[in-house]
């Protein structure tokens, strides 16, 4: 579903309420590698509210922005409470700037709730992105701004559309990049300091932010059938997205790429089958592009992929690194808590204790007022 935003009015005319929820996300699916996303039922929520009856009164929070947060990471330096520093408010501010809006209308609260676990390749960083690009949307009355717009914010800052596609249409999404005009790539290729600055700066910092090309990103949705679910195997590590693209080479052999374009022509059309056959959606979860490099900062990964087999494990349609990982995601059809409990043990050879989800795919993001 294409992110909606509810029509029930807010319940005051000074005080506006509102609910943003935005799903987890699984990247790559083995061979899709910054191409195919599945959102899943793990949901970061914001929920805000804008007192505007206090818009002519001096507010004590730096850019009117006050932040709260419940969830993963609650209390560490990796999610900080200051609106010029963290992610979603940076965020929002990029896309307020864009639209001649210094800071968040008085006085806003912000309120986190955050289950989606970080740095465990399942786009936490890419639901803040979304999450933080509707808030920009919502603070700044900018309802001009269609869902695809909004594709085009997100791809200034976290430049694969993967996870940001599924996060924001929902559902399992194919996502490219169409070629632009040549003064709009340099816009894209602007380094990412510039469109999001840390710490984001005052309100009185003048500069304009460098505004995304039209139409840089695109999805399709594609068919799930109903029967398959996603078992997430979570460890207790984290892998920074940045550090696992780092390991990946800038070349790959001939026969590699060849490998992953056959069974990406087949993953799309394997899970979108039902009944689903497990032979062919084992087959097509395979990788050759990125899942071997990664092996190095994923003790046991590539074990795990390669021991389990839908003739060894009833249930079980095929095994994938989540993302960038350290997340293992396996599709199934039944038996979830067995085949978890297979995979954690493979880890706990490695000495890495792991927790685990039963997720199924998820719509997109939403906007409800209360
Ligand atoms: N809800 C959030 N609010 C603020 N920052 C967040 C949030 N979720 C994720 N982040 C930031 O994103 C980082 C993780 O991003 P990344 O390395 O891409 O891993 P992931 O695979 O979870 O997306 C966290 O360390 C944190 O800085
Ligand atoms: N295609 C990207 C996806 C990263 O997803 P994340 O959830 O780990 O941020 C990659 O594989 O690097």
């Amino acid at each position: 579903m294409a992110p909606t935003t509810s029509t029930t009015p807010s319940s005051s005319h000074e005080i506006e309420s509102f609910v943003i929820k935005t799903p987890c996300s699984s990247a790559n699916i083995g061979p899709g590698f910054d191409v195919i996303g599945l959102a899943l039922s793990m949901y970061l929520e914001l929920h805000v509210t804008i007192d505007r009856s206090k818009a002519h009164h001096q507010c004590q929070y730096p850019l009117n922005c006050r932040i709260t947060y419940e969830g993963e990471g609650e209390g560490t330096d990796e999610i900080s409470l200051d609106p010029e520093v963290n992610l979603l408010t940076r965020v929002a501010l990029y896309v307020l700037r864009c639209h001649d809006q210094r800071s968040f209308p008085a006085e806003t609260h912000v309120h986190i709730k955050n289950p989606i676990p970080l740095g465990r390749g399942l786009g936490s960083s890419g639901a803040a992105v979304v999450a933080g690009v509707m808030l920009g949307k919502e603070c700044g009355g900018l309802h001009h701004l269609t869902g695809e717009r909004l594709f085009d914010f997100c791809l200034m800052i976290e430049r694969h559309p993967d996870n940001v596609g599924a996060a924001l249409f929902g559902g399992f999404v194919g996502t490219y990049l169409k070629p632009l005009k040549p003064e709009d790539v340099a816009r894209k290729e602007i380094p990412l300091s510039e469109v999001l600055p840390a710490p984001a700066g005052g309100v009185d910092t003048g500069i304009k932010p460098p505004e995304p090309p039209v139409g840089i990103g695109h999805h399709i949705k594609f068919p799930w059938a109903p029967e398959i679910k996603a078992v997430a195997i979570i460890p207790e590590f984290e892998v920074p997205t940045a550090k696992a693209r780092e390991v990946l080479p800038a070349q790959y052999p001939r026969p590699d790429v060849t490998f992953n374009l056959q069974r990406i022509a087949l993953l799309p059309v394997a899970l979108g089958q039902s009944p689903p056959d497990p032979e062919l959606i084992y087959l097509a979860m395979q990788d050759k592009l990125h899942q071997p490099y990664r092996q190095t900062l994923i003790p046991g990964l590539t074990e795990i992929v390669e021991s389990m087999t839908p003739t060894t494990q009833r249930g079980l349609l095929g095994v994938c690194l989540s993302g960038a990982g350290p997340t293992i995601l396996a599709l199934a059809t039944s038996n979830f808590g067995e085949i978890a409990d297979r995979i954690i043990a493979k880890f706990a050879e490695n000495r890495i204790a792991c927790s685990w989800k039963l997720l199924e795919p998820a719509e997109g993001t939403t906007v409800v007022r209360v």
